[in-house]
């Protein structure tokens, strides 16, 4: 009888490394109230890193009115560009990786193998249809390590390596730039290692303008349309987050007069605006480009050594309504990720590196909470739509680099997060249509904000510090049961937006702070964008402990 051979086993396996997952709901429980509130319930909170954010100077007065309709899901848009490969010669070989102002001829080939030149270059990343790519090892590694391939799925859209400006535009900056112009703001970030293509896809060239002058392009002919009611200033300005020698972080004005700018309040002072029309806000552009620091590295002959962000701030004046709104669309190019042993980077230029891969490594870590600090990633821009561009390099020597991109961004493409819907501009106010058990709830964080109706208003005044809901985030503050005492803060999922500080004076100073003559406490910061409003809670020592 004839033997069957049993099938050959697979050189590669694949691996999908980002399945969807749902993500295990926060506990909604307190811990017991009996427990008496101890130093590490207040150190625990303590240590929640979000005290520079909730310094954001959020206006008092919120500019838009935000309906109290319910909120919808959404999720953070990722797409992945994929740079074709360039080769040139370093030192007599042939090496794959950036160089300025070449252009390469994009083969049509989308085999994993490309022929650049006379040599045939492995690709490590191949493109299996519009929302994910497959990364493959090179053949060294799968020998030595059995290195799996790995398929890496649900991206906004992948950009293959023939991808032109144009169409990455239209698919990835055209919503934001549209909404951007409807007065909902919107940010795009581009991260990758380094040579990757960031700089390129944000800022392109003369002949392949890039996202940030195709969407002032796009601005522009709208304003100049005059399609609507609402007259509209634009500004511009464009600043870089540098280290120099590793020591700190320092901003420059990249606009022509600009020079260091320095930080109060989580504001950045002296940043100049300019535009009255493009060719003004790409000649800014243009000499910004030029101020940026960049460098010469093994990675990337014209490297970016900073963090570059792009402020375009719409200031709107509903002419009908009298009534004003500010948007603002931020374009990020983030400086590359650095392998050390790949740059070869010493001295100086090692320190550099290193303050790049840490406010990289942070930025992604920023994305990743996402869904919990959004509000105060946007600070005073409501409702925006963040997306992130993946720039990745195919070439077989790029694997690691593009393997630690992916893996780093995998979690990304499960970040949903909570929008609440601004009114457009111009609508009246919604009326309240909660049940009035429910409006009595919800009370105000501060006497003097905007969505709070009379009701409510007048049950604040003589409770007022009792505890308060936000109706647009509902962060509330809690009552114990007696609802005599603020025992803490909750959201849906509940978690803290504070932080704490100890404050063990008897005498409180401000009218925040119950007086409680002798009793010692703290104070909880906490922001809430929707509102515009920031706040300052005190809490007794002896009350019940926080939800965290
Ligand atoms: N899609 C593309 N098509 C053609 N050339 C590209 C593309 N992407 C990048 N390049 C070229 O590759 C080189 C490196 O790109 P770029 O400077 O944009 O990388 P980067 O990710 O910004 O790097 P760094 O983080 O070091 O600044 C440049 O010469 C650029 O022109």
């Amino acid at each position: 009888m004839e033997m069957k051979s049993p099938p050959p086993c697979p050189s590669s396996v694949t691996v999908r490394r980002n399945p969807p997952r749902r993500a295990r709901p926060t506990p909604y429980s307190a811990a017991p109230p009996s427990q008496p509130p101890s130093s590490k319930t207040s150190s625990a909170i303590r240590s929640f890193p979000i005290e520079d954010i909730l310094s954001i100077n959020i206006p008092d007065k919120p500019e838009v009115s935000v309906s109290t309709e319910p909120s919808c899901s959404e999720k953070l848009k990722v797409f992945l560009r994929i740079r074709p490969i360039v080769t040139h010669k370093v030192g007599g070989s042939v090496k794959t990786g950036g160089q300025k102002n070449v252009w390469p001829q994009n083969p049509r080939k989308k085999d994993v193998s490309k022929v650049v030149g006379r040599k045939t270059v492995e690709t490590c990343l191949k493109v299996n249809d519009e929302h994910s790519v497959t990364l493959c090892a090179p053949q060294s590694l799968t020998d030595v390590r059995r290195t799996k391939s790995e398929v890496y799925e649900g991206f906004s859209h992948v950009f293959c390596d023939e991808s032109t400006q144009s169409e990455v535009y239209e698919r990835m900056m055209n919503p934001l730039v549209e909404d951007f112009l409807k007065g909902k703001s919107g940010m795009l970030a581009a991260m990758g290692p380094s040579g990757s293509g960031k700089t390129h896809t944000v800022f392109g060239s003369t002949r392949q303008p890039g996202m940030v002058s195709l969407a002032l392009r796009h601005i522009f002919s709208q304003k100049e349309s005059g399609r609507s009611k609402s007259s509209r200033a634009f500004y511009l300005s464009m600043f870089e987050i540098y280290s120099e020698r590793g020591k700190g972080e320092k901003i420059m004005d990249l606009s022509q007069e600009g020079g260091d700018l320095y930080m109060q309040q989580s504001n950045i002072k002296g940043l100049k605006e300019v535009i009255n029309d493009v060719q003004q806000a790409e000649s800014l552009i243009a000499s910004g480009m030029l101020k940026r620091s960049t460098a010469m590295t093994n990675s990337n002959i014209q490297s970016s050594r900073s963090q570059c962000i792009i402020n375009i701030r719409c200031d709107l004046d509903n002419l009908d309504e009298d009534q004003s709104h500010t948007a603002i669309l931020t374009i990020v190019d983030l400086a590359g990720a650095e392998r050390e042993k790949r740059t070869g980077n010493q001295g100086a230029r090692l320190l550099e590196s290193n303050f790049i891969n840490n406010t990289s490594m942070v930025f992604g870590l920023c994305l990743r909470l996402t869904k919990y600090l959004r509000d105060f990633l946007e600070g005073k821009k409501r409702m925006a739509l963040v997306c992130v561009i993946l720039t990745a390099k195919p070439g077989e020597e790029d694997y690691q680099d593009t393997s630690y991109l992916l893996r780093q961004a995998s979690p990304f493409m499960n970040i949903k997060f909570e929008s609440i819907e601004e009114q457009p501009l111009g609508n009246k106010r919604r009326t309240q249509t909660l049940p009035k058990a429910e409006q009595a709830k919800r009370m105000k964080l501060h006497s003097n904000e905007v969505c709070m109706d009379d009701e409510v208003k007048r049950s604040i005044l003589h409770q007022p510090h009792k505890g308060y809901i936000c109706h647009a985030c509902s962060i509330s503050v809690l009552l114990d049961q007696k609802k005599t005492h603020t025992i803490g803060f909750m959201r849906e999922p509940p978690f803290i937006v504070g932080t704490t500080r100890e404050h063990n004076q008897n005498k409180p100073k401000t009218n925040n702070e119950p007086p409680l003559a002798g009793v010692g406490g703290f104070i909880v910061y906490f922001g809430c964008v929707h509102t515009g409003s920031r706040h300052k809670w005190w809490f007794p020592n002896d009350l019940h402990p926080m939800y965290i």
